[in-house]
């Protein structure tokens, strides 16, 4: 039986003081004695005096962290010390800073009275878009010591002589997917045989996505001494596994606890309605902008996003897809896009969630086996029939997890996620560090599963199950989601333009913008890449405006919201004083409770990173 990682298993390391001396505290004024919260606040340490290499200080500084998040307090002074860390943090709390900074520091430190040159850092990651990301901190962390710092990724798409060139520099830092460290491992272009710093981030994650034999031939070939550091937003039994092979004595950090005050700035809230509303209230939200702001869309699978996609543009609403069959520099490019503010809406197929499957086992103690994936399999054309077809999906895909998609002010469940942890991974894209957000579920009730026959999929047979486990998880964590009920009555006059749309979206449409946008990408990567750098415009707009609808029925009367059909109020009822307002009102003589402990903002308007709330709405009632 699997176990679950709690506390009772590993003592939680009391966490000592860093190991540097902090400067000398600055004479208390008045206020900071009788503020014991300001005096905690002065107390905490800089990144200066967490021990860091100068240079490592300045980067940081360069990049406007203020200060030290919490992870990083605790993390680097142990990493600094050598000891392997266990660690539990939140999603967007800043974990990557908190084990590439000390690494990079050790490195540096090593390389005042040693220039040898060999990999002494290797970062494991499970999909590829977060080992572009993760090499993007190391340069941006090593701005001020790139002469010493030399860093390499292997998940490009290149040949095997191109990978082995780039390994033949020797790198400090390599970072990879666990199959492609170890393809080079096993090719004998990479050496493991000096190396002093082992990194799992998302290591829940990693057997999940069947690199477990990748694993252990890894652990292999390390050398004894090297020193783990293991990241993750989620502990599962997974990583039991983990530390049983890779960490001598880990310290645990679980950071659970502190989660209650940050969290003030997500809210979570969940939508209990059929699979037809969905589409209609999707329709809504985005068309009446509702939601304002950057947003996530997670769907359950690939032409799902597609369909939605269309959907969307038939009210000239401009959403991009994000999924698995896209080429990897494609998916980098629109994920940098969307953090430039090119894109508003992504929809990403979360295919991943179904890997993880019911954790309600987990949960409940009885854990069942996750059904392994295994790589290395695929990759000696083991893989069965079924999988054979899905050739062009990239194993090495996830759109919810570690990604840092910047100021997402909301993400949307279109379609549950199959497990709680899936769940907190995707709402874990909005409220990244210190920032607010709010995170929307579409739940579908058993009474009206399947009943919309068009677009039904399975896995919604088990959203208020989902949503059960999600609660009781998120309750742990001492936060609450909201039911929000859309006012029905309101939504009715838009039904016949949602049905108009919906129709319009036939299967074979789904089929050919799958193919056609597939063919275009493939194209725009491979012969045009630099045409579109050099003018990268030209390439958003052929992304939102890429002719994926052109099967599609187009009805332009549906690009406008005729004022008829707006709320009762007609359209004041949607000016901005009204906008953002979501009235968590008096209800019965009684102050609404938004969360434990009460909602200091109750009826007040909810600020998301400084704008009003995005999930403005028609009126938002109390469920009887
Ligand atoms: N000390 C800091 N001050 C301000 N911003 C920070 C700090 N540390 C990290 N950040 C920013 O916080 C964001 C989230 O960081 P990061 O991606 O490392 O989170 P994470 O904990 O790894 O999240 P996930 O669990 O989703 O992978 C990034 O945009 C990062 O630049």
């Amino acid at each position: 039986m699997k176990r679950k990682l709690n506390k009772n298993d590993e003592p939680v390391a009391a966490v000592p003081e860093p190991e540097t001396k902090p400067a000398k505290p600055a004479k208390p004024t008045n206020a900071a004695k009788t503020d014991p919260e300001k005096k905690q606040k002065e107390a905490e340490p800089s990144f200066a005096e967490l021990g860091l290499d100068p240079r490592l200080v300045q980067a940081v500084a360069k990049q406007s962290f203020e200060k030290p998040t919490l992870v990083q307090r605790k993390a680097i002074p142990l990493a600094l010390q050598g000891q392997d860390v266990l660690c539990k943090a939140k999603t967007g709390s800043g974990k990557t800073a908190a084990y590439v900074l000390p690494l990079l520091s050790g490195i540096l430190r090593r390389k005042t009275t040693d220039s040898a040159q060999f990999t002494a850092a290797l970062i494991l990651v499970p999909t590829r878009e977060l080992a572009d990301q993760v090499f993007k901190a190391i340069g941006q962390f090593s701005a001020f010591c790139a002469k010493d710092i030399h860093a390499a990724k292997l998940t490009e798409n290149v040949s095997d002589a191109v990978q082995r060139s780039l390994l033949a520099n020797v790198p400090d830092v390599v970072v990879s997917t666990p199959a492609r460290a170890w393809h080079s491992v096993n090719s004998g272009a990479l050496s493991l045989g000096r190396l002093q710093y082992l990194v799992l981030d998302e290591a829940d994650l990693v057997l999940s996505y069947g690199y477990d034999e990748d694993m252990e031939s890894i652990a292999r070939s390390l050398p004894k001494a090297v020193q783990t550091i293991m990241m993750s937003a989620t502990l599962s039994a997974e990583l039991d596994t983990l530390k049983g092979i890779f960490c001598r004595n880990p310290t645990v950090l679980d950071l659970k606890e502190e989660f209650g005050a940050e969290d003030e700035k997500l809210t979570q809230f969940y939508a209990k309605c059929g699979e037809d509303d969905k589409w209609l209230i999707a329709y809504l939200i985005f068309k009446l902008q509702l939601v304002k702001g950057p947003c996530l869309i997670f769907v359950a699978d690939i032409d799902r996003s597609y369909r939605l996609k269309l959907f969307f543009e038939q009210f000239s609403i401009r959403s991009c897809v994000l999924n698995s069959e896209l080429p990897i520099n494609t998916r980098i490019k629109i994920i940098e896009e969307f953090n430039q503010g090119i894109y508003d809406i992504i929809i990403a197929s979360d295919e991943k969630s179904e890997v993880f499957g019911d954790d309600a086992a987990v949960e409940d103690g009885e854990a069942k086996k996750e059904p392994k994936k295994g790589s290395k399999a695929e990759e000696d054309g083991e893989q069965p029939k079924k999988k054979r077809k899905q050739q062009k999906k990239d194993e090495e895909y996830s759109a919810s997890r570690g990604i840092d998609f910047k100021n997402v002010a909301a993400v949307v469940n279109f379609d549950m996620p199959t497990s709680a942890s899936s769940y907190t991974h995707r709402i874990g894209r909005t409220a990244r560090a210190g920032r607010a957000g709010i995170a929307l579920s579409f739940v579908i009730p058993k009474e009206l599963f399947g009943k919309h026959k068009p677009t039904s999929i399975k896995s919604s047979e088990k959203d208020e199950k989902v949503l059960a486990r999600v609660t009781r998880q998120q309750a742990k964590l001492n936060r609450t989601l909201e039911p929000y009920n859309f006012n029905k009555s309101q939504m009715e006059a838009f039904r016949y333009r949602m049905n108009d749309a919906l129709r319009a979206v036939t299967k074979v449409a789904v089929r050919e913008a799958r193919t056609r946008e597939l063919r275009q990408e493939l194209i725009r990567s491979e012969t045009l890449k630099r045409y579109f750098e050099e003018n990268p415009s030209e390439l958003s707009h052929l992304r939102h405006d890429g002719e994926l609808g052109r099967t599609t029925r187009q009805q332009p009367h549906l690009k406008h919201v005729p004022d008829y059909l707006l709320p009762t109020e007609g359209a004041k009822g949607l000016a901005a004083d009204k906008l953002g307002f979501v009235p968590f009102k008096k209800v019965g003589g009684k102050e609404r409770k938004h969360r434990k402990g009460g909602n200091p903002r109750a009826g007040r308007t909810f600020k998301t990173g400084g704008r009003k709330d995005p999930l403005k709405t028609f009126k938002v009632r109390r469920k009887k």
